[in-house]
C-alpha cells in the first residue's frame, strides 16, 4: 500500500492532520493507520474570539472520514515498525504502507503512580472511564491522586462515596489555577450545588459512539467525558477530604486498621488511607517509544515526547509528529507554552498538515498563529474556566503584579501584569472579558494608565481598545 500522507492515530491531532491536508489538496492521497475503528471528529466550533474556541468531539466510525474526504483509506491496525530510509511503515498484520511524508499522532498513555496493582488505574480513553463506573458501584471509599485536569473533574462530578485527595500542593487544581482561583472554588469543594452551577455555565456535549468496546487504547476522553458516565454511587455520604503536600511512597495491600479494604495507599505524611480502588491522575507519558524506529531514533524531549521543530518536524526526514505525542521544541512565542490539551492537538495537527504539503510542494511555511499565545477553555467546579497567555505568571519570577477581581460564587478575575502590560488572565464565570483580555495580550498596550480601572465594573474598558 502507499499514499503520499500517511498518518498514525486518529485521535483529535491525527484527523485534524488528515482535514488540514484534504482542504489543501483535495486529490492527494492520504492513508490513515488507527488501531481503533473509531476516531475523533471536531464539531460545532464555536468561536469566543479570535483564537480561542469551545468545539464538541464526537467519536465517529472510521468509514466516517472516507465519507468526508475520499481520498482517504483507513487502515484499521496498529504501527510496529517505522523505517525512514525505505519510507514505511509495517502494522502489527505484517501490512507495509509506504509514504512520502508521515504524521505520528499516536498521543499519550497516563502516568501512573503503580503499574502492577488492578486497584490502581488511570483514565484515558472510554473503556477506563467505564472501568471507573463500574468500580464505583460497589466502592465505600477511593482515593484520587494528582492536582490537574483529571483529578478536579472528578471531584466534582463523584458523588456517594468518600473521597481523599491526595496533591502534591498546598492548593486544589495546581496545574491549571493560582490559590486565589482555588480558594474560589473551596465552596464548590464541599457543597457542590451543581443546579446553580448549571445556571452559570453554557456546556457543550461531548458524545462517545455506541458500541464501543475494542481491547485497543482509544484515543483520549475529551470535555464533558462524564456526562455519559455514572459516578454517583450510592453507597456512603459524599465527603471529601484533601491531603495537601503528600505523595504516594506506598500502595499495598493490607493496613493495621482492622478493616479489609482491597488497597491501602502510604503517603509521605505518614498515614496510611485504606480504600476500594486509587485513581492515579498524575499526568501523561507520551506514547512516542510504542512504535520501533530501524535505521534511525527519534530526538526525545524530556517529557518523552518526539521533538519537533517550528514546522512539526521530527528530527527524521519526512517525519512530523503532532498532538500529545510531541513536544514542542522550537524557540516558543513569549505568551505561548505546550499543554497537552485537544486544543492544542487539533492546533498542532492542522498545522502539520498544512506544513507537510507545504513541503511536498516546496512552499515556505508561515507559523500559524494560534502559537503565539496560549488559550485554553473549560469548565471546573461547574464554572466556565479561560486559561490566557502566562495565565500563571509562568517565566515572569517575581516581576509582575496581579489585578484581581472577585465575586464571590459569580466570578474570579486574574490579570497578570508586568512592565505596565498584560502578560496572562484566568476568566472564572461568565465575565464577558476574554476578547479584551486577548487583544491586550497580542499587543502589548501599556495600560498602566487605567490602574485598577481596568477591572472596575462601571466603566467599559473595552471602547478604549477598540
Ligand atoms: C479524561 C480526560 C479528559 C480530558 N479533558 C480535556 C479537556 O477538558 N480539555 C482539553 O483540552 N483536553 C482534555 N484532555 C486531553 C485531550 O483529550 C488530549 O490532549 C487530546 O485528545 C490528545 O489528542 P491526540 O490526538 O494527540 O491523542 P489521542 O486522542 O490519544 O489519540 C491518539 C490515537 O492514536 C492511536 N494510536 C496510538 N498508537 C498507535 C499505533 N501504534 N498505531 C495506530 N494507532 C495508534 C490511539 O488508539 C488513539 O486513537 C482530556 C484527557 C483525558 C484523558
Ligand atoms: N479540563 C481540562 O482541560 C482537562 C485536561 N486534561 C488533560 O488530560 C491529561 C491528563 O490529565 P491529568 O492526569 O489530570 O494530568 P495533568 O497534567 O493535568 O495533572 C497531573 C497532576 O498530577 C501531579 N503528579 C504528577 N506525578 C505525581 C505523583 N507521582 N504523585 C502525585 N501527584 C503527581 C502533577 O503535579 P506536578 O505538575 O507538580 O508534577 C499534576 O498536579 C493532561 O494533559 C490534562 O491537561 C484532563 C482532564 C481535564
Amino acid at each position: 500500500m502507499e499514499a503520499v500522507y500517511v498518518i498514525i492515530g486518529g485521535g483529535i491531532a491525527g484527523i485534524s492532520c488528515i482535514e488540514a491536508i484534504s482542504l489543501l489538496d483535495e486529490s492527494a492521497s492520504i492513508i490513515l493507520i488507527s488501531a481503533t475503528p473509531f476516531v475523533k471528529a471536531v464539531t460545532h466550533i464555536n468561536p469566543l474570539t479570535k483564537m480561542l474556541a469551545e468545539f464538541s468531539v464526537e467519536e465517529k466510525p472510521f468509514d466516517y472520514i472516507s465519507s468526508m474526504f475520499p481520498s482517504v483509506n483507513v487502515v484499521i491496525d496498529s504501527a510496529i515498525k517505522i523505517d525512514p530510509v525505505q519510507r514505511t511503515v509495517t502494522t502489527s498484520t505484517n501490512k507495509i504502507v509506504n509514504y512520502q511524508k508521515l504524521c505520528i499522532c499516536t498521543g499519550a498513555s497516563p502516568k501512573m503512580i503503580a503499574t502492577d496493582c488492578d486497584h490502581v488505574f488511570g483514565i484515558r480513553d472510554i473503556d477506563s472511564a467505564k472501568q471507573l463506573e463500574e468500580k464505583l458501584k460497589d466502592a465505600k471509599r477511593i482515593m484520587v491522586v494528582g492536582n490537574g485536569g483529571i483529578a478536579t473533574e472528578l471531584i466534582y462530578e463523584i458523588e456517594g462515596v468518600e473521597i481523599i485527595w491526595a496533591i502534591k500542593d498546598k492548593h486544589i487544581s495546581a496545574t491549571f489555577i493560582d490559590p486565589g482561583a482555588a480558594e474560589f472554588f473551596q465552596d464548590r469543594l464541599v457543597q457542590k450545588d451543581k443546579d446553580a452551577a448549571a445556571t452559570v455555565v453554557k456546556t457543550v456535549k461531548y458524545t462517545v459512539g455506541e458500541g464501543e468496546g475494542t481491547k485497543c487504547t482509544g484515543a483520549a476522553l475529551g470535555p464533558h467525558w462524564h456526562d455519559r458516565i455514572n459516578l454517583i454511587a450510592k453507597n456512603n455520604a459524599s465527603k471529601i477530604t484533601v491531603e495537601y503536600e503528600v505523595e504516594v511512597s506506598r500502595v499495598k495491600f493490607h493496613g493495621e486498621d482492622g478493616e479489609n479494604w482491597p488497597v491501602y495507599v502510604e503517603l509521605t505524611n505518614g498515614k496510611t488511607v485504606g480504600c476500594n480502588f486509587v485513581v492515579s491522575a498524575t499526568g501523561v507519558i507520551p506514547n512516542s517509544e510504542t512504535i520501533s524506529i530501524v535505521n534511525g531514533t527519534f530526538d526525545l524531549a524530556e517529557d518523552k515526547g518526539i521533538k519537533v521543530n517550528s514546522l512539526m518536524e521530527t528530527n527524521l526526514p519526512n517525519i512530523y509528529a503532532a498532538g500529545d505525542v510531541c513536544s514542542a521544541s522550537w524557540p516558543t512565542a513569549c505568551h505561548w507554552f505546550q499543554m497537552r490539551l485537544w486544543t492544542q492537538a487539533r492546533q498542532m495537527g492542522s498545522y502539520a498538515g498544512r506544513c507537510m504539503v507545504e513541503s511536498k510542494r516546496g512552499e515556505e511555511t508561515i507559523v500559524d498563529f494560534c502559537f503565539e499565545m496560549f488559550t485554553h477553555v473549560t469548565r471546573f467546579f461547574g464554572y466556565k474556566v479561560i486559561l490566557l497567555g502566562l495565565f500563571n505568571a509562568q517565566n515572569l519570577d517575581r516581576n509582575y503584579e496581579l489585578l484581581l477581581r472577585v465575586t464571590k460564587k459569580n466570578e474570579y478575575i486574574k490579570l497578570v501584569v508586568s512592565d505596565g502590560k498584560i502578560q496572562g488572565a484566568v476568566l472564572i464565570g461568565d465575565t464577558d472579558l476574554e476578547e479584551m483580555c486577548e487583544n491586550l495580550i497580542l499587543n502589548q498596550l501599556n495600560v498602566s494608565e487605567f490602574g485598577e480601572d481596568l477591572l472596575n465594573p462601571d466603566i467599559d474598558i473595552e471602547d478604549y481598545f477598540d
